[in-house]
């Protein structure tokens, strides 16, 4: 179980500090995933890296983040790269990053699977390859392949199994198929959804694209500047939004339209307080409905 309890996050920057995230509050239980969507700037990165504890010199924190009941905030520097690996894995949207150029894609593998595990290089070998082909990537010969090789789709599967090889407890999975061409996508969210649910897997996945949010997630979290607007299980709110910046994105989404789009034409604010509409379910109340 993943805890963000009224999480605000500022960056001291050279004009001075800067609240990107506000009051954030949600809870992730084991093997469910909870997806997050939002225009850019909204927060989600923010979110992730705070998870990840990454950059936190820069950054000061209020509230906490709990796995399993242990804050993250809390933990030193080598618990934290104890924890980074082991208990939380993360995959990015450019996965030639992740990649040394001149390194084999089973070099990769198994360096991976050594750096968390005490395991020989056979030992390192089985898991990798029995990893890849959750993802359907058989081909022995891919092992000995360098990352330019390979085509988007099947470096991003690659990538996706060298993180799920460590059988992380919570997988943070920021925009983790945007570089994808839609087919692809569908059948590597397809292949990840599939893995999470054999290692029952948290996950957090982050995305613009509600059609992503709405394929993985059991719960969406929607924000707009730092803030939550809306909060609550995937199905109805997706189904029965309440917040009208909800509304209007589930709209754009029906009509395949680009969030950023979205972003123009809705006018309202982030002011009002966050309440609980019923029993799970948060909505920013809105100046309308004073
Ligand atoms: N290095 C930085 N210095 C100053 N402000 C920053 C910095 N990085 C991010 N921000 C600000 O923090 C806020 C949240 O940014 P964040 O990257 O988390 O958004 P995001 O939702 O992930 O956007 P995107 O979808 O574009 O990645 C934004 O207002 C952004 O401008």
């Amino acid at each position: 179980m993943l805890e963000i309890r009224d999480l605000s996050i500022t960056l001291q920057t050279a004009r001075g500090p800067k609240k990107v995230v506000q009051h954030v509050d949600f809870q992730i239980p084991t093997g469910t995933t909870l997806g997050i969507v939002g225009e850019s700037g909204s927060g989600k990165t923010m979110l992730c890296y705070a998870i990840l504890q990454l950059f936190r010199e820069s950054r000061h924190y209020g509230g906490d983040i709990l796995l399993e009941g242990r804050s993250l905030l809390g933990m030193d520097e080598q618990q934290l790269r104890g924890l980074r690996g082991n208990d939380v894995a993360c995959i990015l949207q450019n996965p030639m990053a992740m990649f040394n150029p001149i390194i084999t894609i089973g070099e990769h593998m198994i360096e991976t699977v050594q750096a968390h595990r005490s395991l020989s290089k056979k030992q390192a070998l089985h898991i990798a390859t029995e990893q890849l082909a959750f993802f359907q990537l058989t081909d022995s010969r891919l092992l000995k392949k360098y990352p330019h090789e390979l085509s988007g789709g099947m470096l991003q599967r690659v990538m996706i199994a060298m993180a799920m090889s460590l059988r992380p407890k919570l997988l943070l999975a920021d925009e983790p198929t945007t570089a994808l061409d839609t087919m692809t996508q569908l059948k590597v969210l397809e292949e990840l959804s599939h893995c999470q649910q054999q290692y029952q897997t948290t996950m957090l996945i982050v995305s613009h694209d509600l059609g992503v949010i709405a394929r993985m997630a059991d719960q969406i979290v929607v924000m707009r500047r730092g803030k939550i607007m809306e909060y609550g299980p995937a199905e109805r709110l997706l189904q029965n939004p309440v917040h009208s910046y909800t509304k209007a994105l589930v709209a754009a989404k029906r009509k395949d339209d680009q969030l950023e789009k979205l972003v123009d034409s809705w006018s309202g604010d982030t002011n009002g307080i966050l309440y609980e509409l019923d029993t799970n379910y948060w909505v920013r109340q809105e100046e309308s409905r004073c």
